[in-house]
């Protein structure tokens, strides 16, 4: 079996990205709230505008640690934050929907979500998808270095010089490739899952996009960063 080593460079990349990754989480009084009492539809949709309001804002910050990021040209930069933003947001709720939060805590929060206002069709589709990232137990620098593949995708629309991007990416997605198969040595097949999870974020994403219109139908409001950032309204 061939050595896998990750260098000394790789590794400060890796702690660089995890640090700025875990330097932000949901407002711990956001995510009570979400937890407490008895909400209408209308307060849980309030609850989780607010969360992924903090979260485009948390995700810019996150992008300017991405040790390259700030050196592309900076009308990608905008396209490549805002063809990700959706799906680091649902990587990042996912994280947060399977966090070992005191026991019952997780039902609660399936609860709030699911009396948001949120359509029955895309519902299944995001529960099972934050199952599914449940199942795979990543480590917390599997999950920095998964959402940083997401955000250099390459081929996002209007990105103009897409090799530097995928240069970017290809470093990232080497340090996670050793990183997999050192931590589960007993997965050969991991570093494939972790991948296969991002072609379902990009249907998830995809989603998103139709309940936007759904909401919109009744009037919903969002706040003018999640409107841009989604290019609604
Ligand atoms: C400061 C760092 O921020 C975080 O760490 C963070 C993590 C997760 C989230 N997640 C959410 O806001 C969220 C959403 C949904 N679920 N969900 C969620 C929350 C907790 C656990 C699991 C899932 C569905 C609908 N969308 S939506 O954007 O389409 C939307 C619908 C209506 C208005 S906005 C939002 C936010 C911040």
């Amino acid at each position: 079996r061939e050595k896998v080593e990750i260098t000394k460079e790789q590794q400060a990349l890796m702690k660089i990205i995890t640090d700025a990754y875990n330097r932000h989480q949901i407002p711990q009084d956001v995510a009570k709230k979400l937890l407490q009492d008895q909400y209408s539809a209308e307060e849980n949709f309030l609850l989780l505008t607010e969360m992924a309001t903090s979260q485009v804002q948390v995700l810019v910050e996150f992008t300017k640690n991405i040790p390259g990021f700030l050196s592309l040209d900076r009308e990608d930069q905008i396209a490549l934050l805002k063809g990700s933003a959706v799906e680091a947001m649902f990587l990042r709720s996912a994280q947060v929907f399977n966090r070992k939060t005191p026991s019952g805590h997780t039902e609660v929060l399936e609860e709030r979500i699911r009396k948001s206002g949120i359509s029955e069709e895309f519902i299944t589709p995001m529960f099972n998808f934050y199952k599914s990232i449940g199942e795979l137990h990543m480590v917390q620098e599997e999950q920095a270095l998964l959402t940083t593949v997401t955000i250099l995708t390459p081929d996002r629309p209007y990105v103009k010089d897409q090799q530097a991007v995928e240069r970017l990416q290809e470093t990232i997605l080497d340090v996670l490739r050793k990183l997999c198969v050192l931590q589960h040595p007993q997965e050969p097949q991991y570093f494939a899952r972790l991948l296969g999870r991002l072609t379902e974020l990009r249907t998830l994403s995809h989603y998103h996009t139709e309940m936007l219109a759904s909401w919109r139908m009744n009037d919903h409001k969002f706040t003018p960063l999640l409107c841009e950032i989604w290019d609604v309204q």
